[in-house]
């Protein structure tokens, strides 16, 4: 393959590589170009290997402490119960690897959905495709915000700027052209080549690929692509802490049990016997087991996982872990306009010139509408200002009007407002490629969300025409001349005024409103400057377009109110459009809790932290007010969710707790930089992301809650034994079986119950707030107690009433302490109402996984009854555990009625 394209015109460029310099390549070349190129994509480094992962599992400290106690068991003679240890360390490591790599799994799949989409010219479509499936030869688009997706010679650019950082470490942007270059120059210099991972930072270009995945000059130095490091939550780091925490209490309290049991032994008998430190010891040691809850940090990833799993199929796609316990906290939602809280599907309304309003009648994007002044069609062989406005629409315009092949539906390929305009434009028979024939561009000053307006140039005649469209607030301000009469006359302070008013009202009727100006030259300018270019304007007249709200974000809204979330509209739209959509959705209920950019821009910081308690409407804003907006919220302690689509919004993005990127207009950029991605762009989809994650974190709670319960009665029975002197009620090996068996499963199922009814209903939680909170300590002390006096209460009702005889007393305890567990699982499925209240056996997980764990206990009981060293039971036994069994249960749903009735 050649590397010198950089030498070559762009025509023979296209020709070596067999593409077309306007359909690009056909289907059926760019399959065939795939086949022997392989996919588009940089290879990544090899990952973590099995074993090292095995190792990974048993680096934790508890895990540390069960393979000594399995140890130590062997060195005791206690075979069986070492080897069940070793067992279970076992189990749980591979359950361990298998559930991360499932999480892992699941991770890459949602990064794949969002990863990158490419605009490609093939068989003379513009179409977008994942950026993957690129070929050499194809003909791709590329605009600011876009990473470019291979290597590509340039074609044609209009300002196309690049920053190549990622490779050349030059962090000032390249600007581009498509002329070749002689003899052999250096990378940084290739100034018509734009190399794969770096960035488009303004402007467009076309350009054709000729090199792919490993083969781009990026595949060379890389080499591999460092694969993202695995990433730790808050949540999981917590926990983390929290287990080593565990642990040493859990070693304090062995070696007390431990040295309490002998201090026993020796006041029954006077002197201590081997087999009695023995037992103490093993003693200790399960009791070191059971306090451990093993199954945690893997169920937690599990969950995580899970939820994301979730949240994807509703259009939110999680790209950093954290995002999914932050949602949670949320307080505050920053959220665009445009396409967000409005349906992005713009109609010109009105149009202004020479004085007169014009109505546009039609909807969507069917040009199929008339143009009417005081209800009669106007005729634009009269109305000329009005045919130059509409002139100037149609050519400073990047929009194309498409129609579908088979349903005939009118259509646009890319921004919505210029797609309006196309279609006003057509109504009067102005079609864009006609009059783009009559009047060629020759360059352009793209739009960007700060400028707010942009800028072409086309040739007329011997002359050039330039258009410009844009905010008219701004754009009136750099005009001093308007047209009337098809006469170029003077703007006065009276015409100035006079339109200020016309753009208030039509965008007090929440329409979006453009103004549109123009400039002849004799020559063509050089200059790319904005102050130079977009000044001196002469003004023909406004454009006005309805966005109408999306439906589902008025309720969204009201969601976000009950839940204690104030939504922000922040908008690049005018201040009187943007009210009259915020009233309209409830955002806002006067008028007085909007400012624009301008008026923030006055702001001392403490000033602006004052303001943005009570102004829930930003308009005209930039993208660095955006910035101020997020930074004024932060200081006021609340949790923000900011999204974003341009370029430009990825510094606020990134300063905000969740920057949420638009899927559909989102630049590759803000995806990158963003913590979640919501693919429809829709409002009212954050909020139920929001909603998830709260369940989410509900969840983790719940079983968090019940798996120390379910300890800490393990490690009281024990500990209550030893301080009342009787003979240990459990043995090791069946507290090691309790505790497998009734921890994983019903924790599990846990961590999959639906949300409660009233989770979006209670104020966001609190991060500091430890996931242990004060009804969870309540609600875990209560049940932990309770199971602990009915386990004692069935193992000395079982020595006594059956002859004194241990075996038969420890059966008695271990069969009430797992069926009262498995019981109070079903208490944690609600946090603070009756379980009841959403049906008790409504989580099937948690019946399968309840019904599983008591299968499991029978053949511990039946089968392996010799290895648990238990003894078969009465009937009339049965029933006396069955009527203990439920205690625990119905202690903690009236634990949670008292409890939660007072507050
Ligand atoms: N293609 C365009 N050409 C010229 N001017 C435009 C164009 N698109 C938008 N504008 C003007 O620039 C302003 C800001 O646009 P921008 O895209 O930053 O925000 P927005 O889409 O109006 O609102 P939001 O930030 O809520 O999405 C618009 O209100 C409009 O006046
Ligand atoms: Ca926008």
């Amino acid at each position: 393959m050649r590397h010198d394209w950089f030498n070559l015109p762009p025509g023979q460029v296209v020709q070596e590589l067999k593409s077309d310099q306007t359909a690009g390549l056909s289907t059926q070349q760019a399959a065939e170009q795939l086949n022997s190129h392989g996919y588009n994509e940089l290879q990544e480094k090899a990952r973590e290997s099995l074993f090292s992962k095995l190792i990974g599992q048993f680096k934790d400290f508890l895990v540390l402490i069960l393979i000594v106690a399995s140890l130590v068991s062997a060195f005791l003679g206690e075979i069986v119960d070492s080897v069940a240890i070793l067992v279970i360390v076992i189990l749980n490591a591979v359950l361990g690897i298998v559930q991360e790599s499932k999480a892992e799994k699941a991770l890459a799949a949602l990064k794949q959905m969002s990863a990158p989409n490419s605009k490609v010219i093939r068989d003379g479509k513009t179409i977008s495709i994942p950026a993957r499936d690129l070929v050499p030869g194809d003909l791709v688009l590329v605009e600011a915000g876009d990473r470019i997706p291979a290597d590509l010679r340039i074609l044609e650019t209009f300002s196309l700027k690049v920053e190549e950082a990622s490779l050349t470490g030059e962090s000032v942007p390249v600007e581009k052209s498509s002329l070749p270059l002689n003899g052999d120059v250096a990378l940084a210099d290739r100034t018509n080549m734009a190399f794969m991972s770096t960035l488009v930072t303004y402007g467009r270009a076309k350009g054709i690929v000729v090199a792919t995945a490993m083969q781009t000059e990026i595949g060379k130095i890389a080499n591999l692509l460092q694969t993202g490091e695995k990433e730790i939550t808050p949540l999981q780091r917590k926990l983390g802490e929290f287990s080593k925490t565990l642990g040493v209490a859990c070693l304090g309290v062995c070696t007390l049990v431990f040295f309490l049991g002998i201090y026993n032994a020796f006041k029954a008998a006077g002197s201590i016997s081997g087999p009695d430190v023995q037992l103490m010891l093993m003693t200790a040691i399960s009791l070191a087991v059971a306090a451990i809850p093993e199954g945690l940090p893997a169920v937690v990833t599990i969950v995580l996982a899970l939820g994301m799993q979730r949240m994807a199929r509703k259009n939110s796609i999680v790209r950093k872990l954290h995002a999914v316990e932050t949602l949670g906290s949320i307080t505050v939602i920053c959220s665009d306009k445009t396409g967000t809280l409005t349906q992005n599907q713009m109609t010109v309304t009105k149009a202004y010139a020479n004085g007169k309003v014009y109505d546009l009648s039609g909807e969507g994007y069917d040009p199929s509408g008339e143009i009417r002044l005081n209800s009669h069609q106007a005729e634009l062989g009269r109305e000329q200002d009005l045919a130059l406005l509409l002139q100037g629409i149609a050519l400073c315009n990047d929009a194309k009007l498409t129609r579908h092949s088979d349903t005939n539906a009118w259509g646009i390929i890319g921004d919505p407002t210029e797609g309006a305009l196309l279609t006003a434009a057509a109504k009067a028979g102005i079609t864009q490629e006609g009059i783009t024939l009559q009047f060629p561009r020759v360059k352009e000053l793209p739009f960007d969300s700060g400028r707010k307006m942009m800028t072409t140039i086309h040739s007329f005649g011997q002359d050039y025409l330039a258009f410009t469209k844009g905010a008219p607030d701004i754009l009136i301000s750099r005009c001093t001349k308007i047209m009337a009469e098809n006469q170029i006359r003077p703007l006065d302070a009276e015409m100035i005024s006079q339109l200020q008013q016309i753009n208030h009202d039509l965008a007090g009727q929440a329409l979006r409103v453009l103004a549109v100006a123009c400039r002849q030259y004799a020559q063509l300018p050089v200059s790319t400057d904005s102050e130079q270019l977009e000044n001196d304007l002469v003004l023909i007249g406004l454009v006005g377009m309805i966005d109408p709200p999306r439906s589902e974000a008025r309720e969204a809204v009201k969601v976000c109110v009950n839940a204690g979330i104030r939504p922000i509209m922040i908008t690049g739209d005018h201040q009187d459009t943007a009210q009259a959509i915020a009233l309209d959705l409830g955002i806002i209920t006067d008028k007085n809790q909007s400012m624009t950019g301008k008026q923030l821009d006055q702001l001392s910081k403490p000033e602006l932290s004052e303001a943005v308690k009570h102004t829930s409407v930003f308009a005209r804003v930039s993208p660095e007010n955006k910035v101020a907006i997020v930074e004024a919220l932060k200081a006021n302690n609340q949790i923000v969710a900011m999204t974003g689509d341009g370029i430009n919004d990825a510094p606020a993005l990134k300063k905000a707790d969740i920057g949420v990127a638009m899927g559909i207009t989102g630049t590759d950029v803000t995806k990158e930089t963003a913590d979640m991605v919501v693919t429809d762009d829709n409002f009212a989809t954050i909020v139920s992301a929001v909603e998830e994650g709260r369940t989410i974190f509900a969840n983790i709670r719940k079983f968090i809650a019940f798996l120390l319960s379910c300890n800490l009665s393990e490690v009281l029975v024990i500990f209550i034994a030893m301080l009342l002197g009787w003979p240990i009620p459990l043995l090791p090996i069946q507290l090691l079986w309790v505790n497998l068996v009734t921890d994983a499963f019903p924790a599990l199922a846990l961590g999959m119950e639906k949300k409660e009814s009233d989770i979006m209903k209670l104020p966001p939680r609190d991060p500091s707030e430890p996931i242990v909170n004060k009804p969870s300590l309540f609600m875990i002390g209560l049940q932990s107690l309770a199971i602990t006096v009915v386990v004692l209460g069935a193992f000395a009702y079982g020595y006594f009433s059956h002859n004194d005889d241990i075996s038969t007393a420890r059966t008695f305890a271990f069969i009430t302490l797992v069926n009262s567990q498995l019981l109070c699982a079903y208490a944690a499925r609600s946090a603070h109402f009756s379980v009841f209240k959403a049906g008790l056996f409504s989580n099937k997980y948690m019946n399968m996984a309840v019904a599983f764990s008591f299968l499991l206990m029978l053949i511990a009981i039946g089968p392996l009854e010799a290895i648990f060293k238990t003894q078969p039971l009465s009937v009339q036994d049965w029933l006396i555990i069955a009527g203990l069994s439920p205690l625990p249960f119905l202690v903690a749903e009236i634990g949670k009625l008292i409890y939660f009735k007072q507050k």
